[in-house]
This record gives C-alpha cells, structure tokens and sequence, in this order.
C-alpha cells in the first residue's frame, strides 16, 4: 500500500474555461498539494457525455508539473491510448470493457513512458480480468457509472476494493488502487478501510470554497481511516 494515501483532483468538476488556474488551485504548497490530476476524457459513445481530448492533455502538461492521470472512458483504446503517454501523461487508463488487446495496451503505454492503468465499472467483475490486471500498474476501481460527475458513491464497489487489496497484499498483482466516484468527506473513509491507495474526487475538491483545503482535508480523513 502507498504510504500516503493520494489524492486526485478530477478536473471534470472544474471551470473548464480556467482549466490552468483551477489546476494552480491544488498544487499549493503542503498538504493542500494534490498528488495527481484526474482527466477524465469521454467521447459520448463508451459514455454518454463528451469532455475533452488530446489537445487539452497536451496544454494541461505544459500547464502544470504535477502527475496527470488519465481515464480514457473512450471506444477504441487500442488506437488512442498511446497518444495520451505521448502527451506526457503519468497514468493512462483504459476500460476494461472498451479494450480489445489490454495486454498489448498496457505494454505499448510501458514503452512509451508512461504508467498503465485498467479501470472497471461498478457491474463488471474484477475476477474475470485477473490475467489482465498483472500487465498494469494501477487498477481504477468505479464507484458510479462512468460519465458524471455529482453522483452518488456505490458501496457495493467496495467488495471489489478489498478484493483487489488482497491480491496486491498477497503479491499477486502489483497495482496501485485507485477508486472514482462520489469520493467526498463521508464516504472516504470507508473507500481507505477497504484498502484504497489513491482517492480521486470532483465535486469534493471543486465544489469546495478552497479546493486546496479540500485536498488536504480528504487526504487527513483517509489517513486515519487506515489506523
Ligand atoms: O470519472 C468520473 C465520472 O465518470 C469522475 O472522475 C468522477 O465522477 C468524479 O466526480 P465526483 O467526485 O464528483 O463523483
């Protein structure tokens, strides 16, 4: 497990048309630092809402140093994933349900420099995909259904999240566990019990007056969650 658990502002709750600045606002100095920045880019066919893509990637990295984390919620993967490792991302993630050769994917991102990530919704099951997830670095555990920011967390992801920890415990699989969805100050907890490494909220650090206090304040919550 990570020493500390991460946190991973998701710019899908942020004003898009200040998307430098509202990045600035969680890369303070301390606790108010986010660990990584969640982009989360929808195509409106794998889901039903359309975002942002390549382009934007490649001006966020200029924008900021701090690690992007992208979750490509796209058909097609095979063919578009590479261009996000490209860009400078730190994590890209793939849907399990959208990727036709995740092998091939992840090894493709590997080579090209940047972190592999699989993610899965909240009805999939983890087990059919353990082959899989040993080719990746992080698993991206859902807890909504991709598309939305503002919905509210599901927590019967939460079996999945402990049987993910196990594995990784076990030494089976080497990933970080990420989880994505409804993440705020009541729900954190519970997601750091069940053995979560980094924590990616929207609406918590956005919605929140001072986003970097926001960041600080869930990473608090999920520290002394583990205790
Ligand atoms: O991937 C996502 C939605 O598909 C978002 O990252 C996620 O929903 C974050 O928003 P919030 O923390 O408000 O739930």
């Amino acid at each position: 497990m990570e020493s500390r658990p991460l946190i991973a502002p998701s710019i899908l709750s942020a004003d898009f048309a200040r998307l430098g600045e509202e990045v600035q606002a969680v890369a303070g100095p301390g606790e108010t630092r986010a660990d990584w920045v969640h982009v989360d880019v929808m195509d409106a066919h794998f889901v039903p809402n359309l975002t942002l893509g390549l382009p934007v990637v490649q001006s966020l990295r200029k924008a900021t140093d701090l690690p992007l984390d992208c979750h490509l919620m796209i058909e097609d993967p095979d063919r578009w994933a590479i261009g996000y490792a490209e860009a400078g991302a730190y994590n890209v993630t793939v849907h399990v349900e959208a990727a036709k050769d995740p092998v091939r994917i992840a090894k493709d991102l590997r080579a090209a420099g940047a972190k592999a990530g699989l993610s899965i919704k909240p009805g999939t099951p983890l087990e059919d995909h353990l082959d899989t997830l040993k080719h990746y670095d992080t698993l991206l555990v859902m807890s909504v259904e991709p598309g939305f920011g503002g919905q509210s967390f599901i927590p019967e992801v939460l079996d999945k999240v402990r049987t993910a920890r196990r594995l990784v415990d076990t030494g089976h699989l080497k990933v970080l566990v990420e989880i994505d969805g409804g993440i705020n100050a009541d729900t954190i907890e519970q997601a750091a019990e069940a053995g979560v490494d980094c924590f990616v909220a929207g609406s918590a650090v956005y919605g929140a007056e001072d986003p970097g206090k926001a960041v600080a304040a869930l990473r608090d919550r999920a520290a002394h969650a583990r205790h």
